[in-house]
């Protein structure tokens, strides 16, 4: 399977998850390439997990075809289960043993020869700094090296293809930034990784993503693509009344957002006004206003265009 001779290691169409009546994906079509760092982007409940999770054959869809490594899911999820690895929100570790025996016990599921594991877990922990850690129970680490402990489970047995489900939600910035050098570590020894989160600047990290809202896919491709695709002008406003400001504004004809960061008013401007920053001076709530001045998109942005954001 290639796309402009890169191998697929994703294709879905016409995904669709059912509970009872309501649509937790609701025709979801993704292609994604090896040797990326693709990112699902979107609001609680808008899917993310459901999704993730029919890709790695643990849910059933209810609709639409999927194909993981070139393997019909969920017949062959099987199969499957020993090529990927699966970081889950909750990072299923078992609290009551140690990070040497919960990485020991993942590698006898994984089916790791005796040698093998050896080998492996020596590896993963010393790169995921976890070799002092070895006799600590896993309930009694904090959120960064529980996360390190999840990362290196997850790769024990050297998976194809990583799903990483909002894997930076319980450490702080720091671990947050280091973490995400592991995965360019990963992806340039040649993993392909599918990772959700609700963090912009995360988000801005990967290749490629899919903004998500209520089980659909708003948007898709590389951030810098769609900020340049955004479809308007982003213009910041400094004043004294910035609230009244953003209720005046918000609801006017070529306004398509309004949000307040700090000392100023981020406002969305439809791209066909010529000129943002006069149409907005002439508007009678910026009276008064210090500064009205044209900013670069960012990644925010395109995601309050591409969803219902900002618009209340
Ligand atoms: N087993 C289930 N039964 C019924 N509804 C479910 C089930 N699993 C998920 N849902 C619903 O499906 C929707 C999507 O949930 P999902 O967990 O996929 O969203 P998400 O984007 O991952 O959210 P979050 O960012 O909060 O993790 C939510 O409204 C959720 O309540």
């Amino acid at each position: 399977m290639t796309a402009n001779n890169r191998e697929i290691v994703v294709r879905a169409e016409g995904l669709v998850k059912k509970f009872n009546d309501f649509r937790a994906v609701d025709g979801l079509d993704l292609t994604i390439e090896r040797g990326m760092i693709y990112g699902f982007l979107g609001p609680n409940g808008s899917g993310k997990t459901t999704a993730i999770r029919m890709l790695t054959g643990l849910l059933t869809p209810s609709e639409g075809t999927v194909e993981v490594l070139g393997l019909a899911i969920p017949k062959d999820a099987e199969t499957l289960k020993y090529k990927i690895g699966y970081m889950t929100q909750t990072f299923s570790l078992y609290g009551d043993l140690t990070v040497l025996e919960n990485l020991d016990f993942m590698a006898t599921i994984y089916g790791l020869g005796r040698k093998k594991r050896k080998q492996r877990i020596a590896e993963v922990m010393e790169r995921y700094q976890l070799s002092d850690l070895k006799n600590r129970f896993a309930g009694k680490m904090s959120g960064g090296q529980r996360q390190r402990l999840a990362l290196a489970t997850a790769v024990l047995h050297e998976p194809q293809l990583l799903f990483l489900d909002e894997p930076t939600s319980a450490v702080d910035p720091e671990s947050r930034r280091h973490f995400w050098e592991e995965l360019f570590d990963l992806v340039e020894g040649g993993t392909s990784i599918i990772v959700t989160t609700h963090f912009m600047d995360e988000a801005e990290r990967c290749h490629k993503i899919a903004i998500l809202e209520a089980g659909q896919k708003r948007a898709d491709g590389a951030p810098k693509e769609l900020m340049a695709a955004l479809g308007a002008n982003v213009v910041e406003i400094e004043a004294r009344n910035l609230r009244d400001i953003r209720r005046g504004l918000l609801g006017s004809d070529g306004i398509m957002a309004a949000a307040q960061l700090g000392a100023r008013l981020r406002v969305l401007v439809r791209d066909d006004i010529a000129d943002p920053e006069a149409f907005l001076k002439d508007k009678p709530e910026t009276d008064g206003a210090s500064v009205i001045e044209r900013v670069r998109p960012n990644l925010e942005d395109v995601f309050v265009t591409a969803t219902g954001e900002g618009r209340q």
